[in-house]
């Protein structure tokens, strides 16, 4: 199931929450909305649910238009952040409460119920469960429960915000994981609303950068990772240094930086400030003369400019050539 977003436009009194928004999300997709707080991802999810009606602008699903549909007409399935389960039931009769609550000419028998959650619970894995209650449960597998209730109702689109959000981060990045290989086995269309750009580069196909209500890139993790369009882009996908260099500004990635004990052509020196093992980098920060913000370097853990390293000693960097000067690469002022 498609869905065409196109022209959406929405305003809080004077706020306006979303600008001319246009997106297809293809068939079985699974999209990410990324971006800060505050930039319209979750007002976009529930225009496209039909939880909140836009002021201008039209959503269709598979080519037909459902902007004037109620959300139950539409047949999506939701998980929230913080969408409690029903506490006085089990796991079981959870999962199987949209079914049981479909009118009865639609709604299936018990038997064919019964099979149907724990097909789900399989798929979930956690089928070992049926009978406790939510209470009973770790908030991760509260969560893949409320998929799995979800996903019982065979709904047209899936619609998720922020579902990990309350989760730890070991927890988090495991059901990420699962998630997304829970989509390749189903391919159900899917929309995921995350503030972590390293969240929407593990699940999603593709990613739509939000800021201030509008799209400031759609692209694959890939694309959006190695060619953003924008300096905000840059900025949200991963942690960035700037350099003052002849006049002109540099952005560069933490692990775009060659460390060096000696200074060779293109480095500069700076400061060791703070040296930070994290496993298999190992962070340096460096202050450099004329700017205040310091330069951040992530090396490999065995890297030889670390031997011995202490901090007020001075080391000798360069970015990459590759870095960014507004559109223009560092490669092409250096050389
Ligand atoms: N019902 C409402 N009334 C007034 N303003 C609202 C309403 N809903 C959202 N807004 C405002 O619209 C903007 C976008 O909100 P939205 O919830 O879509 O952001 P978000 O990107 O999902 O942020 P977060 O990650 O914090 O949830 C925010 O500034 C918010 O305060």
């Amino acid at each position: 199931m498609s869905i065409e977003i196109r022209q959406v436009n929405k305003r809080f009194g004077h706020f306006q929450a979303l600008n001319n928004i246009d997106l297809h999300i293809e068939s079985g997709e699974l999209v990410a909305l990324l971006g800060p707080s505050g930039c319209g991802k979750t007002t976009l999810l529930r225009i496209i649910a039909g939880l909140e009606a836009p002021d201008s602008g039209s959503i269709a699903f598979h080519g037909e238009d459902v902007s004037g549909r109620e959300v139950r007409e539409r047949n999506v399935g939701f998980v929230f952040q913080h969408y409690a389960l029903f506490r006085h039931m089990t796991v079981f009769d959870n999962v199987a409460f949209g079914l049981r609550m479909k009118p009865r000419r639609q709604r299936p028998s018990e038997k064919v119920i019964a099979d149907k959650v724990h097909e789900l619970l399989n798929l979930v894995q956690l089928d070992w469960i049926a009978d406790r209650y939510p209470e009973q449960l770790s908030g991760g597998q509260r969560q893949r429960i409320a998929l799995a209730r979800a996903l019982a109702v065979e709904p047209r689109v899936l619609l998720l915000d922020e579902p990990f959000g309350a989760l730890d981060a070991k927890v988090r990045k495991e059901l990420r994981r699962w998630l997304a290989r829970l989509h390749e086995e189903v391919h159900l269309t899917s929309v995921f609303v995350t503030h972590d750009q390293e969240e929407a580069m593990e699940v999603a196909d593709r990613i739509v950068v939000m800021n201030k209500g509008v799209i400031e890139q759609i692209g694959s993790p890939a694309e959006v990772y190695a060619n953003p369009a924008s300096e905000f882009v840059y900025h949200f996908m991963g942690d960035a240094n700037r350099l003052d260099l002849a006049g002109q500004q540099l952005l560069f990635r933490p692990h775009e930086v060659s460390l060096s004990l000696h200074p060779g052509s293109n480095h500069q020196s700076g400061k060791v400030r703070d040296i930070r093992p994290l496993g298999a980098v190992t962070r340096v920060i460096l202050n450099v003369d004329g700017q205040d913000e310091p330069i951040e370097a992530e090396v490999a853990a065995d890297h030889a400019s670390l031997a011995g390293l202490t901090c007020g000693q001075t080391l000798y960097f360069r970015p990459r050539p590759g870095s960014r000067v507004g559109e223009v690469r560092f490669s092409e002022i250096t050389s």
